[in-house]
């Protein structure tokens, strides 16, 4: 049965992902209400700029005091999407303790305090949702939290930032310069207020974090992700990947050791063979690989960033934690049970390609595979192109830790026949 008292949402934020919220709050009322079983209201909208007019939001909803709106008292649900840790931070836990759950969409919060924003949010008896904050609009974190709470997760591989997918494809694709492809990523809604967050791998990093704690039980946060962003790609490194039959993505990748006892998460860009359902993830699109020991690999797609998708998430938790309210119940808090360790990089087992630059004359190459060989990496392919008595080298190794790889480069880098070590990348998804 409906019930017609509506229950009162507060919105903070009214940007690329707060107006796509407020419009569709509005466009699908009817529907919301009725799977909810009460009308939903938009009761506050906090905004910065008063001024500026906000299509569908009537005036009178319109304040800057977003305090003062999350005190209320009658706020059932406050929506966070000003992003960054302050305000949203206090904001978010003055809303719990004013009796109102939340939903947000602010990674970066998520990855540095979630653990004390899931404790304030149980100690008041309230929801804290985030769906939007991992990958837009793929169902991600609901997945992991609920439909997978029965089995045991291993691995989590994939790409969880639309714009240096966007900036990588388009590098690829169509030779389009770093700063014209971020450019069109920013105009298009898909990067953050600064766009350092996402090429620098910290959007990525932050994302890794809440995957990973989720996935593993465990608590993982931002600083202890490994992170590289994408900003050193060159269209060099297309070429040297296409000339092995792979592209490059910025991947994220959270696994348990093999032995159980640790776990690792990384961001770092990556080849990956072109055969890799991966590398057809084209634009601001999304694609993440879970791998569980009951449901083997499953495989989440699409629309990881922008305002309509992202808000397509923030809705659908709305709708789980009106629902809640209604039953009375709150749905799963933080499950961190295990506290297993993340283990630093130098842990992570995986393949290299290592491009050097050497001198082109007898015994090089037996030198430099000495020095792999005698640091415990095994060498796969070598290739070799000659030009003018310099020789550009191109290793790709099998299966070694980041620590014996680094050992590794940093004895070629003695040697007096290695001019140059001309990139390092990892390769992924074999
Ligand atoms: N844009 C996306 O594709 C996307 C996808 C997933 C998650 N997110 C996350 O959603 C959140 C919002 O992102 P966005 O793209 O809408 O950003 P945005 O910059 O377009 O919107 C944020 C809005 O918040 C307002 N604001 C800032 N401080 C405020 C304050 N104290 N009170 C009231 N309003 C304030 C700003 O004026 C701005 O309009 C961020 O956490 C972001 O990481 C964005
Ligand atoms: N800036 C983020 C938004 C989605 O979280 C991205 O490009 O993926
Ligand atoms: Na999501």
């Amino acid at each position: 049965m409906m019930r017609t008292r509506p229950l009162k949402v507060a919105l903070l934020g009214c940007g690329v992902v707060g107006s796509e919220v407020a419009r569709i709050m509005t466009t699908h009322a009817d529907d919301l209400a009725a799977r909810i079983g009460a009308p939903v209201e938009l009761a506050g909208v906090a905004v910065r700029r008063p001024s500026k007019l906000r299509e569908g939001i009537p005036q009178e909803l319109v304040t800057t005091d977003a305090t003062a709106l999350v005190k209320r008292g009658d706020i059932d649900v406050v929506v966070e999407v000003i992003g960054g840790i302050e305000p949203a931070r206090t904001l978010i836990t003055t809303a719990f303790e004013h009796g109102a759950s939340v939903v947000s969409a602010n990674k970066a919060l998520l990855a540095q305090d979630g653990a004390a924003l899931h404790a304030a949010a149980g100690q008041h008896g309230k929801d804290l949702y985030y769906e939007a904050a991992v990958a837009g609009a793929i169902p991600l974190i609901r997945p992991l939290r609920e439909s997978l709470a029965g089995d045991k997760v291993n691995r989590v591989l994939g790409i969880v930032n639309g714009t240096t997918n966007f900036i990588l494809d388009k590098m690829d694709s169509t030779g389009a310069g770093y700063q014209e492809a971020l450019d069109e990523a920013t105009a298009l809604g898909y990067a953050e207020a600064d766009p350092t967050a996402d090429v620098e791998g910290f959007d990525a990093a932050a994302k890794a974090a809440i995957l990973a704690g989720i996935a593993f039980h465990t608590r993982v946060r931002l600083d202890d992700v490994y992170r590289e962003g994408m900003t050193e790609v060159t269209a060099a490194d297309f070429a040297s990947a296409r000339n092995m039959g792979c592209t490059i993505k910025l991947l994220a990748i959270c696994e348990r050791a093999e032995d159980g006892q640790s776990v690792t998460a990384r961001v770092h860009p990556a080849m990956i063979p072109l055969s890799h359902p991966l590398a057809s993830v084209r634009g601001a699109y999304n694609a993440v690989f879970v791998e569980s020991d009951a449901s083997g690999q499953l495989m989440f797609y699409g629309p990881g960033a922008g305002g309509a998708p992202t808000a397509s998430a923030v809705l659908g938790d709305l709708v789980a934690v009106c629902r809640n309210r209604l039953s009375g119940t709150t749905g799963p808090g933080e499950s961190a049970y295990t506290a297993l360790p993340v283990s630093g990089m130098g842990e992570v087992v995986t393949r290299y390609h290592i491009s050097l630059d050497v001198a082109d004359k007898p015994g090089v190459l037996a030198q430099v595979a000495t020095v792999f060989a005698e640091h415990g990496v095994s060498i796969d392919t070598v290739r070799q192109q000659g030009k003018d008595g310099e020789a550009s080298l191109v290793v790709v190794t099998h299966r070694a830790s980041d620590a014996a790889l680094g050992g590794t480069v940093e004895a070629l880098r003695k040697l007096d026949t290695v001019r140059g070590v001309a990139s390092i990348m990892r390769v992924e998804g074999e």
